[in-house]
C-alpha cells in the first residue's frame, strides 16, 4: 500500500523551478530516504508535503486521499507530521513537561498542564512511555537545555511522534549530532512501529544506508534515481552525481 504519493508536483520561485514534476511513491511502513546535493530541492519537497508551501502544479495523496488543498494543521490531523532542521525546543522545560504539553495540545486539554502535571496521570503516563521509546526515559526530569544534543534531537522526534502520525517526515534529524550519537538517533527512528512510514532527508551516507529500505535521489528538483537502497547505492550515475565518485 502507498502511504504517501505525489503526482507531477511542481514548485516555482519566479522563473526558477525548484520542484520539477516530482512523482514520488512512499510505501506504507517504509524507511525511505530522500537524498541529493545541496539545493536539490529536498526541503522544498518536504515543505510542499506538509503544506508550508503550495505547489505550482500537481497533487499530494495521503493514503489515497488528495490533501493538496489542506492547510498544514489539517494535514497534521490527517496523520502527516514533520520535524525541522533547527532545534526548536524550550530549554527550560524538561522532556516530560515538553511531551505533556504536546499531548495536551493534541487532545485539546486546557488548563496549565506544566504547573498541574500531577493532576494529569494519563498524560504523564503516555509522555513517559513515549520518552522511553525514544531513549529519553532516564533524562525525562532534566532541563532540556542540559541534554546531549542527540537527546534533544530525539525529543524533537518524540514531539512529532506524539501527534500519532502515520507518516513522519524528518529533515536531517542527525544534523549537528556528534558522530557517536548519530546511529542511536536513526536506530530509534528505524525501530518505530512498522505501520509508521518514515521519509527522511539525510546527508550522511553511512546513516542513509544503515537506515533506508528505499532511496529517492533528487537532482535539480527532479527525481534522478529511485529504488531499493542497495540498488541506488550501487548505481554508477548516482555515485557520479551525488557521491562525487567517477562512474
Ligand atoms: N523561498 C524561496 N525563494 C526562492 N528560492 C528558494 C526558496 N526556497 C528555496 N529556494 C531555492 O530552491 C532551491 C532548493 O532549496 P532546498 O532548500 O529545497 O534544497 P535542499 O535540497 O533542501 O538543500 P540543502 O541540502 O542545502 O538543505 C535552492 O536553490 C534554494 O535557493
Amino acid at each position: 500500500m502507498i502511504a504517501l504519493e505525489t503526482q507531477g508536483l511542481k514548485r516555482r520561485f519566479g522563473a526558477f523551478v525548484v520542484t520539477n514534476d516530482v512523482s514520488l511513491r512512499v510505501e506504507r511502513g517504509a524507511r525511505h530516504a530522500l537524498i541529493g546535493p545541496n539545493g536539490a530541492g529536498k526541503t522544498t519537497l518536504i515543505n510542499l508535503l506538509t503544506g508550508v508551501l503550495k505547489p505550482s502544479a500537481g497533487c499530494i495523496l495521503l493514503e489515497g486521499e488528495d490533501i493538496t488543498a489542506l492547510p498544514a494543521h489539517r494535514r497534521v490531523k490527517k496523520g502527516i507530521t514533520r520535524t525541522f532542521q533547527i532545534n526548536q525546543l524550550f530549554g527550560e522545560y524538561t522532556p516530560l513537561e515538553t511531551l505533556a504539553l504536546a499531548i495536551g495540545e493534541r487532545d485539546g486539554i486546557g488548563g496549565n498542564l506544566v504547573r498541574d502535571l500531577g493532576s494529569f496521570d494519563d498524560v504523564v503516563d503516555e509522555a513517559a512511555e513515549l520518552l522511553s521509546r525514544f531513549g529519553l526515559g532516564s533524562v525525562m526530569g532534566q532541563r532540556t537545555a542540559t541534554l546531549a544534543y542527540g537527546k534533544q534531537r530525539l525529543l524533537e522526534i518524540a514531539l512529532a511522534f506524539a501527534s500519532k502520525p502515520r507518516v513522519l517526515l524528518l529533515d536531517e534529524p542527525a544534523a549537528g549530532v556528534p558522530e557517536d550519537e548519530r546511529h542511536e538517533v536513526l536506530k530509534i527512528v528505524s525501530d518505530l512501529p512498522g505501520d509508521v512510514t518514515v521519509l527522511l532527508i539525510e546527508h550522511d551516507m553511512d546513516l542513509v544506508f544503515s537506515f533506508a529500505t528505499c532511496i529517492t535521489v533528487l537532482v535539480a528538483g527532479a527525481i534522478f534515481a529511485e529504488g531499493p537502497a542497495t540498488e541506488v547505492a550501487n548505481d554508477a550515475r548516482v555515485k557520479a552525481v551525488y557521491l562525487g565518485e567517477s562512474a
